[in-house]
């Protein structure tokens, strides 16, 4: 293949996926003086995060906030705050203003109002809304064993704080606000999510596989092996 990629799989992904979302961004700067990026945290997104740092746009009338965020400082290595400073926050996109959910509160339940009162103001509906997934179809912090779910699903408040067994203390965008977006990106790698997908695809029970309340509006699949 002439000018075969020398990149992985999942490199090529990330790149794709970043040049679909800039993309996303110029043409809503077209007709808006600021747009809003919603992103993921965790594992998969830092490849497609550096890459998407790379690409020139009008990144000082772009605002980026979390999907979720961990209730740890951001020094903490599972800080998606820290992920987004690390990876994102950096070359062209620098300029980006970012609008993080963790506040000095010891606990989200105590942070949710003022983190509320920081995202509310933002350039809703977002220009996209980049989602991840866990191996148990969760997807933000839409977790299927935590009990404030049920909340999240329904609420047309912006966030939740939410308890999960064997997980420290989260905050999460609710599904309505997730919701709020002109368009939806799935980043998942891997044979496993890939069947976790097509299980989530054949069923309706949102609170079984959180993942399905998104399989319900226009979904951009990105995966690679
Ligand atoms: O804060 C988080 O962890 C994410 O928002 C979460 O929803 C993530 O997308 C999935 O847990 C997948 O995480 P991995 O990319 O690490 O598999």
């Amino acid at each position: 293949m002439k000018g075969a990629d020398v990149n992985s799989p999942r490199e090529t992904l990330a790149q794709q996926l970043a040049e679909a979302v800039a993309a996303a961004l110029k043409a809503d700067l077209e007709h808006q003086s600021r747009v809003l990026l919603v992103v993921s945290g965790g594992s998969t997104p830092a490849a497609f995060l550096r890459a998407l740092s790379t690409l020139p746009l009008d990144w000082t009338h772009v605002d980026v906030t979390l999907a979720d965020e961990r209730w740890v400082e951001e020094s903490d290595p599972a800080s998606n705050a820290r992920l987004v400073r690390e990876t994102l926050r950096q070359n062209h996109a620098a300029g980006a203003r970012f609008v993080g959910l963790k506040t000095p509160d010891g606990t989200p339940e105590e942070g949710v109002a003022e983190a509320a009162e920081r995202i509310t103001p933002l350039a809703w509906p977002a220009s996209a809304v980049v989602l991840g997934m866990g191996e148990d179809g969760h997807t933000a912090s839409l977790f299927a064993d935590s009990p404030e779910l049920e909340r999240a699903l329904a609420t047309s408040e912006p966030l939740v704080a939410v308890r999960t067994p064997g997980l420290e203390p989260r905050i999460t965008l609710s599904a309505d606000y997730l919701h709020r977006a002109r368009r939806h990106f799935l980043h998942i790698t891997g044979e496993h999510k890939r069947a976790v997908l097509a299980h989530a695809m054949v069923g309706d029970d949102v609170r079984e596989l959180p993942i399905r309340t998104f399989l319900a509006c226009p979904l951009a699949v990105y995966w690679a092996p």
